[in-house]
């Protein structure tokens, strides 16, 4: 639906010059994006998407664009940042950051199949295994800290079988992170937010992952069970459905096998998946930002799956 800061062929023709993409042909607004302006570019040098960050700093940045930067070169599948004759790919336009980076072909893949999830699952290994070497560190900023701050912001909202929920999920989870366990799972940079919206496919063929916007440090784990969390369930139920769900965790580890710490976490990681999409629902379902326009997403969603995950033992990890 937006478009907040609007770029004309006139501005992009001026601006494009130093990317050696030859001459820019035509620019249109993509109207989906909820955080950032989009735009598909036309340039004699093919297509291309440029974003300009509503939000996000020239210091924030780096850390997204240079991982995508990483992760392309490496063979994953992800919108690979163009850089200018100086080799930079975060350049000012309008006064705000913004960036051009490669087109994914085809659409997104909303009623996924097993077919679907298992090209997911192997990606989402491969890609955790070429961040392993990144540099740039920064945190999960989605993570517990951020649970622990929200946690008494949303409280008073709720009633009070969804505040003992949230309460004794973060004590799980605070519990949870502490544990031996948890200290022996394998992590490094994460998606964080591999929903469904955010995978492009071509036919049947995975052709990328994009908005690496919630990519952080965290568990390899924490990101596969976002991943299942959104793709392999009955939507209406938040239910797994098994077979969605193997053909996910079967492709993963082929790529990249489990170890025994994993498998022990696997069942509260569903539910730190589950309690992380639910808390920030939460919060932008009752502390709308300034001029927001959407309608926020539905936190009853995460709420049932939360119940679920802690309801019912999860499928084997391997
Ligand atoms: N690299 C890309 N290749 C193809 N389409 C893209 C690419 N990046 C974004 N898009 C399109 O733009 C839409 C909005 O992008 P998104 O990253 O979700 O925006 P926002 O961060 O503003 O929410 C996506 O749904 C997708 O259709
Ligand atoms: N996936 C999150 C919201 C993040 O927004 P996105 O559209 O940029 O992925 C949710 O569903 O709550």
């Amino acid at each position: 639906m937006a478009v907040f800061t609007p770029v004309t062929l006139d501005d992009l023709t001026q601006w494009i010059p130093p990317f050696s993409l030859g001459k820019a042909l035509a620019i249109r607004g993509i109207s989906s994006g909820i955080e950032n302006s989009n735009f598909f570019i036309d340039t004699e040098r093919g297509e291309y998407v440029l974003t300009v960050f509503e939000n996000l700093s020239f210091e924030q940045l780096p850390f997204y664009l240079e991982l995508m930067r990483h992760l392309a070169r490496r063979g994953v599948l992800v919108p690979a940042p163009v850089a200018n004759q100086q080799d930079q790919i975060i350049n000012p336009l309008h006064g705000k950051p913004a960036a051009i980076v490669t087109k994914l072909e085809g659409d997104c893949q909303m009623a996924p199949a097993p077919v679907h999830c298992a090209a997911v699952g192997a990606m989402l290994a491969k890609m955790h295994l070429a961040a392993q070497d990144f540099p740039i560190r920064q945190p999960n900023l989605r993570g517990l800290p951020w649970w622990r701050e929200t946690t008494p912001v949303v409280l008073p909202y709720l009633p009070p079988d969804g505040q003992q929920l949230l309460r004794d999920e973060m004590a799980f989870q605070e519990a949870f992170a502490a544990s031996e366990t948890y200290r022996q799972l394998p992590n490094g940079p994460v998606h964080a937010d591999l929903f469904r919206n955010n995978v492009m496919f071509n036919g049947d063929q995975l052709s990328g992952f994009f908005d690496f916007y919630f990519a952080g440090c965290d568990t390899w784990l924490f990101d596969l069970a976002v991943t299942v969390n959104d793709w392999c369930i009955d939507l209406s139920t938040g239910q797994l459905d098994i077979a969605r769900v193997r053909a996910m965790l079967d492709a993963y580890h082929g790529v990249r096998p489990f170890n025994a710490a994993e498998e022990a976490a696997w069942q509260p990681m569903l539910r730190a998946g589950a309690l992380r999409f639910w808390l920030s629902r939460l919060y932008d379902f009752y502390l709308p930002r300034a001029a927001e326009m959407l309608t926020p997403h539905d936190p009853g969603h995460f709420e049932r799956i939360l119940r679920q995950r802690v309801a019912h033992p999860a499928p084997n990890l391997y």
